[in-house]
């Protein structure tokens, strides 16, 4: 054999591969519509939630939004009829609660896409965190998303003919990574990947298509009030991927859901950081799950360094914090 025919032979071996993975990655790819669907978002009075709302109203959807607070509920309504003229329905529950969050789920209506994106977060060491707040950060991030999707699901399952359903979760770049001073957030985070891998392969027959997004630090009222008390620390290592604007991660994640992906990143790092931790995750991209066989041995050399860098800081850290 020629050396020449020998180098046609070298892009065989990709080319070979993108065909095979474009025939076995699974769920197959989707597309979830927006307008003139009806889109229900836990945690839509503020922040994140609060700019899904916005977004998928303008897009538009009919929108309703759920939350405790009636008097943030009804500011996020005004703000949303002022933006776009939609008039938004709103729930007053809170998610710990199945009884109300069934009965705002069954006074709503069908729901084609549900974005379960309400969540609490307080950065601390587990032995200065109370069992309570430990035991509250849970239910509410972790047990509150199971009760949202299991009133949801049995309607949700029933829409004959309206087209493809999502079911999206806002994790957070803490849970794919266990971050200093997030111990309870990062397994309530952590936790939503297994419910969504499962719930993925349950509702794949009904037509129903789950979503994990992945946002950093990003500049909510939540986050605002997270920083009053977050260990240095916590905030040295959570840097490391940057901080975003809540309108920018709204978009991204709605980009992202209705792509139908499984897992949406929000920034360069989160890319980095879903590629590293990709683990057993579905994939519908053929060009995603390329890059993930093709990156999976140096991308762990990039997560090694990164955790080098991080226990110099908390090192540093604690010898200056021990003085
Ligand atoms: N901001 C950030 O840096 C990041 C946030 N995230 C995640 O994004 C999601 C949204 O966060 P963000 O927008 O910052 O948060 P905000 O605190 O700004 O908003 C949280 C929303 O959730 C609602 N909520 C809180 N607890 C409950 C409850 N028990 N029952 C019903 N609704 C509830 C709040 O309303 P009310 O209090 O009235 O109930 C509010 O609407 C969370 O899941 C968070 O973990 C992920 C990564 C980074
Ligand atoms: C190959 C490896 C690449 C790794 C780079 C990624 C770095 C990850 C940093 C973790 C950031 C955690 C932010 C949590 C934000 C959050 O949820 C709180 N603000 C509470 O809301």
């Amino acid at each position: 054999m020629s050396p020449s025919f020998l180098l046609l032979l070298i892009p065989i071996i990709p080319l070979s591969l993108l065909a095979i993975l474009s025939l076995i990655v699974r769920p197959k790819p989707i597309r979830i519509p927006i307008k003139s669907r009806h889109v229900f978002i836990t945690g839509g009075s503020s922040g994140i939630g609060l700019a899904l709302a916005h977004r998928a109203a303008s897009e538009g959807a009919r929108v309703s939004i759920l939350a405790r607070s009636p008097q943030k509920l009804e500011e996020a309504k005004q703000s949303i009829k002022l933006a776009t003229g939609v008039e938004v329905a709103i729930f007053s529950a809170d998610v710990r609660d199945y009884d109300a969050v069934s009965k705002a789920v069954e006074e709503s209506g069908p729901i084609d896409v549900l974005i379960v994106n309400q969540g609490v977060f307080t950065a601390r060491e587990l032995e200065k965190h109370s069992v309570e707040d430990v035991r509250f950060t849970i239910e509410v991030n972790l047990v509150g998303s199971f009760n949202v999707i299991k009133a949801a699901l049995p309607r949700m399952k029933g829409r004959e003919g309206r087209g493809p359903g999502s079911i999206s979760l806002v994790s957070s770049q803490a849970g794919q990574v266990g971050v200093y001073g997030y111990a309870a957030y990062s397994a309530s985070k952590f936790g939503l990947q297994g419910l969504a891998q499962s719930l993925q392969q349950e509702v794949v027959a009904d037509d129903i298509h789950v979503t994990l997004v992945f946002p950093p630090d990003t500049d909510t009222p939540g986050f605002e009030e997270e920083q009053k008390s977050r260990p240095e620390v916590t905030a040295i290592i959570a840097a490391s991927s940057g901080s975003m604007k809540t309108e920018e991660v709204a978009r991204r994640a709605m980009n992202g859901i209705k792509a139908g992906k499984f897992t949406v990143s929000c920034n360069f790092e989160g890319f980095l950081l879903s590629l590293a931790t990709t683990g057993m995750s579905p994939q519908r991209s053929f060009w995603l799950a390329f890059l993930e066989v093709i990156t999976a041995g140096p991308i762990r050399l990039v997560a090694l360094f990164f955790q080098w860098d991080w226990y110099n800081a908390i090192e540093k850290w604690s010898k200056t914090k021990n003085k």
